[in-house]
């Protein structure tokens, strides 16, 4: 059953959509005031946050079950994937947030000792944005929605959230459990559906961020409009990550790497962002991976099928597209062996884990992401030929792998290949480290989230200067009327003098001279001891 044939998902009506954005922004400001009227708002605040969060976490773990069975329903997610890659992952950055949440709240002092400042009390402040609208896609519907709104309630927000409406059934479960969750009315709102609705949302110039995730080609759309309300985004997207094994890898471990890097490349159908999407072999080990590629993919796969416990394309077009790619590639396929697939395929969308080796840049499957089973593999002989095709075609990818032994290697690529990460020795593995960025740059997006990275994302950091009264005989010489007197004690104030010549080169200044005095004054108490003890 085709996830939209049946319309199993109510789009919310535009007129309702509006009143939900309007229930968004009426809950922070009810939740500001109330707040004031506490001896201590950010003692309150922390509770208040921690106790969504708190009631987040037991949404999801009493739903769990519901979600993975959605996403099984909604495209043939295996439930080990769906534990594994997204709601343990997703709990944990609950717990996490929760954890951190009042050290991450505490105002950090900043000091600075110059005349204007120096009586004065400096604090930096992280405040909530306000209602911010989180637009999630389809390929972890769970994860890549919740967790950014986990971000968002950390950080004192009313959060508007827009579902993939590709899935459908965990689309209504994640409605159900945030509905059912006990949050203040507005706090969570829940919008469903696809680009109409989101449109609306976007049009609306009412939010106070907007976190997307999806691809470039919508990110895109989601900038432009964010741009005329001047809404600050966050746009989590994807794109081409390039593979490398390079001449440098140890040969003994070609098995463990093709291993982990299949698991990247056909997990959850190839259907994730931070996918090895293509592999680049240096011509010494291309055989060798080759051959390995070959035994690995009936090591895990050894019969498969449309029975086969592996993930789905997520709709028809996807399937078509992919097999479209897959017909007209140059290249030379390699599938399971013993791979079944019946005339059931395309109604199931199941594309069986491919390999395509002996391609060029010039392939179907080097043209773009193609968020898939299937792993085209380019042998390569000059490094930096590569890496300026890489930069010609896929530049900026959401992640690099490179499976090399040599630091001089990595650097290498390191240095000319910006990337939003870097994994060196796996894939996709990455996306689960606590407390790391995780974003794009350039083309797979700006900004990013992660543990407090995801804190940060959501809240304005907010400067406050406390100045006494006591001094202004310091700072009276900005007041009118000028004259050259008060210039020149301005400047002898505030300008900072320069410890560099013209030429770069550092000038001796009153910090080294002090220095050398020191270490002549220490010298020779040295000498001094020395000589009256022999
Ligand atoms: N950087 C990251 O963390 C991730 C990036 N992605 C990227 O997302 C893409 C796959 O997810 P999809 O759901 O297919 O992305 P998508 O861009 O088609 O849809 C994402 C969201 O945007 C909405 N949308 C779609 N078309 C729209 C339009 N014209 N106007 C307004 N809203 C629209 C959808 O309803 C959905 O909620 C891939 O490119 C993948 O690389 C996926 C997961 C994570
Ligand atoms: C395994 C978790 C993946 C998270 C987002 C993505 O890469 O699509």
């Amino acid at each position: 059953m085709s996830n939209t044939d049946c319309k199993i998902l109510r789009y919310t009506d535009l007129s309702e959509i509006d009143q939900k954005i309007q229930a968004s922004k009426d809950c922070f400001f009810d939740k500001q005031l109330k707040l004031s009227h506490e001896s201590d708002p950010r003692k309150k605040d922390l509770q208040f946050r921690q106790l969504q969060l708190k009631k987040l976490y037991y949404a999801v773990k009493d739903h769990e079950e519901e979600l993975i069975d959605a996403m099984y329903q909604d495209f043939h997610r295996t439930k080990l994937e769906s534990v594994a890659n997204e709601t343990t992952k997703l709990l944990n950055d609950i717990l996490h947030l929760i954890e951190i949440l009042p050290k991450m709240m505490k105002p950090r002092k900043v000091s600075d000792c110059s005349p204007p400042f120096m009586f004065g009390k400096i604090i930096v402040e992280k405040i909530s944005r306000g209602s911010v609208l989180v637009i999630a896609p389809f390929n972890f519907p769970v994860l890549l929605a919740l967790s950014p709104l986990a971000a968002a309630l950390s950080a004192g927000n009313a959060i508007v959230l827009k579902p993939s409406e590709l899935t459908p059934r965990t689309a209504i479960t994640m409605e159900k459990l945030l509905t059912t969750a006990g949050f203040p009315r507005g706090l969570i709102e829940v919008v469903q559906g696809g680009k109409d609705e989101t449109t609306r949302l976007l049009d609306c110039g009412k939010f106070d961020m907007i976190f997307y995730t999806g691809s470039p080609r919508v990110g895109s759309i989601v900038a432009e409009k964010a741009g005329k309300s001047l809404t600050p985004c966050v746009l989590e997207l994807g794109g081409k990550s390039p593979t490398f094994i390079t001449e440098n890898f140890k040969a003994s471990n070609i098995k463990t790497a093709i291993k982990r890097i299949f698991c990247g490349a056909f997990g959850n159908s190839g259907q994730i962002c931070v996918s090895p999407d293509y592999l680049l072999v240096h011509k010494s080990m291309y055989l060798e991976v080759v051959k390995e590629c070959e035994s690995v993919l009936n090591e895990f796969y050894p019969d498969f099928s449309t029975e086969t416990d592996f993930t789905r394309m997520i709709h028809k077009d996807a399937y078509e597209n992919t097999m479209e790619k897959l017909n007209s590639t140059r290249g030379t396929k390699i599938s399971p062996v013993k791979s079944s697939i019946g005339s059931d395929a395309a109604s199931l969308h199941v594309v069986p884990p491919t390999v395509v080796y002996d391609i060029d840049w010039n392939d179907p499957l080097m043209k773009q992401e193609n968020f898939a089973p299937v792993l085209p593999i380019i042998e390569y002989d000059n490094l930096d030929e590569t890496i300026n095709e890489i930069l010609k075609k896929h530049d900026t990818p959401l992640v690099q792998y490179i499976f090399s032994d040599n630091q001089t290697e990595i650097n290498h690529i390191l240095t000319r290949l910006r990337s939003g990460g870097c994994v060196i020795g796996d894939t996709v593995v990455h996306v689960a480290i606590t407390d790391a960025p995780f974003g794009g740059i350039g083309n797979s997006g700006y900004g990013k989230y992660g543990g407090f990275h995801g804190f940060d994302a959501f809240s304005h950091e907010r400067t406050i200067f406390n100045q006494p009264y006591w001094n202004d005989f310091t700072l009276s010489m900005r007041y009118p009327p000028n004259n050259e007197r008060k210039e020149k004690l301005l400047r002898f104030a505030l300008e900072r003098k320069p410890w560099f010549d013209r030429n770069g080169d550092n000038k001796w200044g009153l910090r080294q001279y002090l220095s050398l005095s020191a270490l002549v004054v220490l010298i020779s108490g040295i000498c001094a001891c020395c000589s009256s003890l022999f």
